[in-house]
């Protein structure tokens, strides 16, 4: 029988720079290790609590506004909430950022301090919790820089390149877990009998080419050229300049949008366009295009806001917007050439 590997065991195993099974991954240290432990148990529970919908009482609207002027929904608020008791108390950070704060969220000096920096995107997808399609968390971890003892918002302002762990939890049919330290992208399917993840894949990649595409097409005329020209040349298929037929998909749910991408590739864009022309993008540089950044990068695609690679991004601000060009690399390659042509 093959053994079941557990994200528990994946992470000790990493933790020792394991040569077996695993061979030819580094070590990490075991802060982290106990930092993407509790992150992975709060990921269990905000599946447990999408799991219950009405009969646990958290579809629907919150009377609030986060950050952005976005309505929250009640499990916005429930899944920030899980992950901040779950990783505050530790001892492993120093500090949280989430989508639904307006501010960083300093460990309390009741709690030991850490050296890392968790943030994330609490519930990604929100606009689908009440109508039951796959939502999902993502989070990204940077280390604080030594210098300075109390930690502020400029410690969060890296960029992606100096993530040292990032990943997404996906409440689909199955809840899976996808995690980068760095080496490659990992997949685990959480076990609820057992209530443990289950490494399911290792080395997951992307294709170089693809034929599918995901974009809200509904924002057609509200984009820039190069992104028309991009998918107009798509949408003529066979009889157009790619020559071959193009599929089209949105789940509206960036989370499941990129596990589509990781499992079997294709390109996903959001972005920017005239209804907030002030705005980059929609998309949040922290929380999502970052962590899925990386991971696509990870798994041998690409990641761009269509002039230059996301993760090079010097962030100014935690909330920044950014336009996101992500997946199979030769389509975000194109993408992206398209934007220099038209420059
Ligand atoms: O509704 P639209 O404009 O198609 O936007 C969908 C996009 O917005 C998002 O839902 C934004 O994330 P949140 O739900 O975390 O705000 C992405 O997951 C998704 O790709
Ligand atoms: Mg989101
Ligand atoms: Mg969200």
């Amino acid at each position: 029988m093959t053994q079941r590997i557990s994200l528990t065991r994946y992470l000790i195993e990493k933790q020792r720079g394991h040569e077996g099974q695993l061979a030819g991954q580094g070590a990490i240290p075991p802060q982290l290790r106990l930092l993407l432990e509790v992150v992975a148990r709060a990921c269990k529970s905000i599946s447990l609590a999408v799991t219950k919908g009405a009969l646990g009482g958290v579809l629907g609207t919150a009377e609030s506004e986060n950050v952005q002027g976005e309505i929250q929904k009640k499990l916005d608020i429930i899944a920030n909430e899980v992950l901040i008791e779950a990783n505050e108390w530790g001892g492993h950070l120093a500090a949280m950022a989430s989508e639904e704060m307006e501010g960083i969220y300093v460990v309390p000096n009741r709690y030991p301090q850490g050296e890392y920096l968790l943030m994330f995107d609490p519930l990604d997808g929100s606009s689908n919790i009440d109508v039951n399609v796959s939502i999902g968390t993502i989070f990204s971890v940077l280390l604080k820089s030594p210098e300075g003892p109390a930690v502020s918002e400029q410690d969060f302002l890296q960029p992606g390149t100096q993530q040292v762990a990032a990943g997404y939890c996906l409440y689909g049919p199955q809840t899976t877990l996808v995690l980068t330290l760095g080496e490659g992208v990992a997949m685990f399917t959480l076990d609820r009998e057992q209530g443990s993840f289950v490494l399911t894949q290792e080395n997951v990649r992307v294709p170089e080419d693809t034929q599918e595409f995901a974009v809200n097409m509904s924002n057609m005329r509200h984009w820039d050229e190069p992104v028309k020209r991009y998918i107009d040349e798509c949408l003529q298929g066979k009889d157009g300049p790619r020559s071959k037929d193009f599929n089209m998909r949105w789940i509206a749910s960036m989370v499941a949008d990129v596990h589509r991408i990781l499992t079997r590739g294709g390109v996903f864009m959001y972005p920017w366009d005239k209804r907030e022309p002030e705005k980059p993008g929609k998309l949040r540089l922290m929380y999502e295009a970052n962590p899925m950044g990386w991971l696509i990068e990870q798994a041998g695609g690409a990641a761009t806001d269509g002039k230059q690679r996301i993760l090079d991004i010097q962030p100014t601000k935690l909330h920044q917007r950014v336009a996101v060009f992500l997946g199979s690399k030769n389509e975000v390659e194109r993408a992206t050439r398209y934007h220099s042509e038209a420059a």
